[in-house]
Formats: C-alpha cells, structure tokens, sequence
C-alpha cells in the first residue's frame, strides 16, 4: 500500500482544493502581499555561521506520526521566547494539522511572542500554500523533494522568493539532492528521517555531503538527540541544524538548545 508521505500528500491536496474554494489564490496573494514584512531567514543562518557557531532551527512541534504527542504543555508563544534566549537562528513551525496536530495560529503565535524568522514546516504541494504561508506571516518555506517534481520545485521556489520568503529545500537521497542543486537557494536541508518509513540514520547526512558544493547550507534535520550527535555533524563541518523532538520534550526548551549547542555561559 501506499507509504506515510503519500497519504499525507494525498490529504493535503483536498486540504488545499477545499481552502482555495473558500479563499482563491488571487485573494491569498493580495493578503499575503499586505502582511508584515519578511524577517531575513537565510541572513539569521549565515550570521550564526559567519561568528563561528551553530546555526540551530528550533522547531515547534506538538506532536508526529510516528511519536504520536510529544508535548502535552503546549505554548507555541512561550515556547518561542524560550528558544529565543536560547539562542535559536530560526524558528520552525509545524502547520500540518491531520498528521502533526500543528496550526497556522501556532505559527502566528510563535512569530508575535520573539524577533526570529520562522519557516512554515508543512508539505506544500500547490502554489496557493506558498501565499497562505506568506500571509500567515512565515518567513521562509520548506519544500520537500521527495514531494515534488523539478518544475514544482523551481516555481515554487520562484514565487517564495517573489515574496521575499526563504526556502529550505530538503531532500533524502542522491536523486532527490540532484534536483535541489538545481535551486538557487543556499539552504539545503538533508533529512535524516526516510518520510515513506519515518526510519532514522544520521548517516543521510554524512553520505551526501561530500556532493553538495560549498556555497551551500547543509542544514541536518531530525534525530539530532544528543551532544555526541551534534559533535559527529560538526567533525564533518555540518553546522546548521534542524532539532524538534529533544526540545519539545524538555521542560523549558531554550535551555535544552543551550544545553546541546552552547559552549557554556
Ligand atoms: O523532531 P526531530 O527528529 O528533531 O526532527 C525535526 C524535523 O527535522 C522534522 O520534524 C522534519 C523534517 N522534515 C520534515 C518534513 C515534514 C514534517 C516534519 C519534518
């Protein structure tokens, strides 16, 4: 039968068929047009990287299919702040409701509560999300290869930046990372988590790695858990990171983030 991504995939094509008939894209684009404006995403990475430290994605993330809930005490807003003074380059924002119990209210929370430019982390399959995302007030959009084909992907990527948005483009293996050095974007994330199985190995990321040029970002994503996992990326000059799960299940989150990645007071 058909694997995780698809079914998700296939929900969020009615998920958006059913949101472009109550808002069509010419009505999105306006909105998106009129939010506030973008907050530099790609620039917050480069400057973590540029003085010398760990450019960290935190994520908000209430719960995933394969973990089920990860974070009964859930306060995008707060949680926010906490990764803020702990140092995040960025924040991530689960939106997907069906699979992640995410929301598009968590992301507006998250983006109002601190200063940091937040990703919108959901699957976006049509150009109507990309405006969606902007108007909701995200700075930056994931996409996904192994959800979408070349010509999706250049478009897309075209329309976030006609925006001013970021894009984080994430692949899983040699094909899909073939396709995403197509983009023009420096952000490229490397998910060590197999979508069609949620199967972990952080040896995704140390496999591909010696074919990605090096005016890009290798962001590393999932299954970062603990200080010998961040050491084994940074031996092999991986400095950008994409962490959900160790955070969330901390108490206070931003400290978790200090803990893993900060080099003391
Ligand atoms: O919670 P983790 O294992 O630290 O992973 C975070 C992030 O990488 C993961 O949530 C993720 C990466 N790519 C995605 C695409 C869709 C949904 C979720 C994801």
């Amino acid at each position: 039968m058909s694997d995780i991504l698809e079914r998700i995939l296939a929900v969020k094509r009615d998920e958006v068929a059913d949101g472009q008939r109550h808002m069509p894209i010419e009505r999105q684009h306006r909105r998106a047009e009129e939010a506030p404006p973008p907050r530099p995403f790609v620039g917050a990475m480069r400057a973590k990287i540029d003085a010398g430290e760990a450019a960290v994605i935190a994520e908000i993330k209430k719960a995933s299919p394969s973990k089920g809930v990860i974070r009964e005490d859930f306060r995008p807003g707060e949680i926010a702040a906490s990764y803020a003074a702990g140092g995040a380059a960025c924040l991530s924002v689960l939106t997907d409701r069906d699979f992640f119990q995410g929301a598009p209210e968590y992301l507006r929370e998250a983006r109002e509560a601190c200063t940091l430019p937040v990703l919108r982390k959901d699957f976006i399959v049509d150009a109507w999300q990309i405006f969606e995302a902007r108007a909701m007030g995200a700075d930056a959009i994931l996409l996904i290869a192994a959800a979408l084909d070349m010509a999706e992907m250049m478009d897309f990527e075209a329309i976030a930046q006609s925006l001013g948005m970021g894009v984080l483009v994430e692949v899983h293996d040699g094909g899909e990372l073939d396709r995403a050095l197509q983009l023009s974007t420096p952000l490229l994330g490397i998910n060590n988590r197999n979508l069609r199985t949620f199967e972990v190995s952080l040896q995704t990321t140390l496999d591909l790695l010696d074919r990605i040029p090096p005016d890009r970002i290798v962001v590393t994503e999932s299954g970062i858990l603990g200080p010998a996992d961040v050491a084994c990326m940074r031996d092999n000059d991986v400095h950008a990171f994409l962490v959900g799960e160790a955070f969330m299940r901390a108490d206070d989150p931003g400290a978790a983030l200090r803990a893993l990645f900060g080099r003391g007071e």
